[in-house]
């Protein structure tokens, strides 16, 4: 709108557009020149031909139909012709990086006149410049994705490596180490769980679960295999190329053979006779990231039992994409490996460890996925009080109905529990090392999750 003069009219003026070729409306002291546009309005044109619409003010019947979004998109705002004289618009959304004033949209530590014991001013910076990032760089790109199923565009990664999100993203540790953070918001050093868990937090802002997993979301999985049990030729290698958005990497293990059921899969990895190179061979279904990514770690029965083998794209390795309930741009893939020959020197840990190598993460993944799904958890507790304010039914907002109010108290008591259980294992993380955090944190972590 800024290359556009508004001008202002009184109501009398706007009420003289009323035929179906000169067609006005007022929308929240806007005012929309929908002359042409009624023709090609998804909810059709005979709605706007009623005399109550022609040349009147909407405002209370659009809210009851529209999200207030609708209005924001560059080919809906470009509609409006000015405003009205000596009035301001009542109803705005939240500006880029600011915190919705929306009643229980955002954590207690986030919320105005609340306190909280476990945020430091470097959180509430990262806090505040992720989602900036995010609302800038990130949702834009996630709508467009969700639209056409493509794959999160490399300029998002190029930007995200930029200021080492992708790395910041696999938590605390030492692939931090000599990296600039959010542009130095937070050294590697003081980098904690709390830091991580916002990370997890403002990403599922993007409004969309299918491009928010293809956001390379296989690292998340696939990348720890290879930086903790990984050889040091091939982690210098891989960690850099994949932290700076450059190449990608996938967990590979369930085939549609069995899942988390490791004896039930059926890939296989043999020796060549000088014990060179593995030859694999097998299939693997649902691998997040696997449409577009350079590297798989992969779950291979060997003679010594269940191994883990990082295997690069190439001659023998086949992925194609998978319809599942969510977006394609997941890149969701189902994949053929077809006598790959891969160097023994891509063994991941030890022959036959292959267990312990994939168990060793769980209790990291399933916290990322408890702290995603309380952020998701809560942004649909705003829409939901959003949408049961203006959406008005027998003559009074649908949250003045008891049904309604119990269900939104429900959702919020959830919703809060979910997230205060979380800074408290969140807390414990930070104050354990890694052995005490498999012993006492499994369990709290997965029932977290669920
Ligand atoms: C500048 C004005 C308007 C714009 C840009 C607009 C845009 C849209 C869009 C994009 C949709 C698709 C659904 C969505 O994204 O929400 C829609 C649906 C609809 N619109 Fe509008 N609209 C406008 C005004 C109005 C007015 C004034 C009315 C009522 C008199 C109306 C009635 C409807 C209805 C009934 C639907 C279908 C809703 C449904 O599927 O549940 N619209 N409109």
């Amino acid at each position: 709108m800024a290359s556009k003069t508004l001008k202002e009219f009184t109501r009398e003026e706007v009420e003289k557009h009323n035929t179906p070729s000169d067609l006005w409306i007022v929308i929240d002291s806007k005012v929309y020149d929908v002359s042409r546009f009624k023709d090609l309005h998804p909810g059709g044109a005979s709605i706007f031909l009623e005399d109550d619409i022609l040349g009147k003010d909407v405002t209370e019947t659009f809210y009851g139909l529209h999200r207030h979004e609708v209005l924001l998109k560059p080919q809906y705002a470009r509609l409006q012709v000015g405003t009205i004289q000596g009035e301001k618009s009542q109803i705005s959304s939240r500006g880029p990086g600011e915190v919705s004033k929306v009643p229980y949209a955002e954590s207690t530590w986030l919320s105005e006149g609340y306190y909280s014991p476990y945020f430091k001013e470097s959180h509430r910076k990262l806090q505040a410049a992720v989602r900036k990032f995010v609302d800038e760089v990130i949702y834009p790109d996630a709508q467009a994705r969700e639209e056409d199923g493509k794959r999160p565009s490399q300029s998002v990664f190029d930007k995200m490596a930029e200021v080492n999100l992708l790395c910041m993203r696999m938590g605390p540790g030492k692939h931090l180490k000599g990296r600039t953070l959010m542009g130095g918001i937070v050294t590697p050093e003081e980098y904690d769980s709390f830091h991580e868990m916002i990370i997890h937090q403002e990403l599922a802002r993007v409004h969309a679960r299918g491009y928010n997993d293809g956001l390379a979301g296989g690292s998340c999985i696939g990348l720890p295999p290879v930086l903790n049990f990984g050889r040091p030729e091939i982690q210098q290698r891989v960690v850099p190329e994949v932290l700076d958005g450059k190449k990608f990497i996938c967990l590979a293990i369930s085939e549609a053979f069995a899942g988390s059921d490791v004896q039930g899969l059926r890939t296989t990895a043999r020796k060549t006779e000088d014990g060179k190179f593995w030859i694999v061979n097998g299939t693997k279904k649902w691998i997040t990231n696997g449409t577009f990514c350079d590297y798989f770690t992969v779950g291979c029965k060997t003679d010594r039992g269940f191994t883990v083998i990082l295997i690069e794209r190439g001659e023998g390795v086949e992925t194609k994409v998978i319809k599942t309930a969510y977006s394609t741009t997941a890149g969701t893939a189902y994949i053929t490996f077809d006598n790959v020959k891969v160097p023994v020197e891509n063994t991941l840990g030890k022959e036959g460890a292959g267990l312990h190598v994939m168990l060793s993460n769980f209790n990291h993944e399933r916290w990322g996925m408890a702290c995603a799904g309380a952020a998701t958890q809560r942004m649909i507790v705003e829409e939901c009080l959003k949408w049961s304010t203006q959406r008005v039914a027998f003559g009074k907002p649908l949250n003045s109905q008891a049904v309604i109010r119990s269900k939104l108290a429900d959702m919020i008591a959830k919703a809060e529990s979910v997230q205060s259980w979380l800074e408290n294992v969140t807390y414990q993380m930070n104050n354990m090392d890694y052995k005490t955090q498999s012993n006492l944190l499994a369990g709290p972590i997965g029932l977290l999750k669920m």
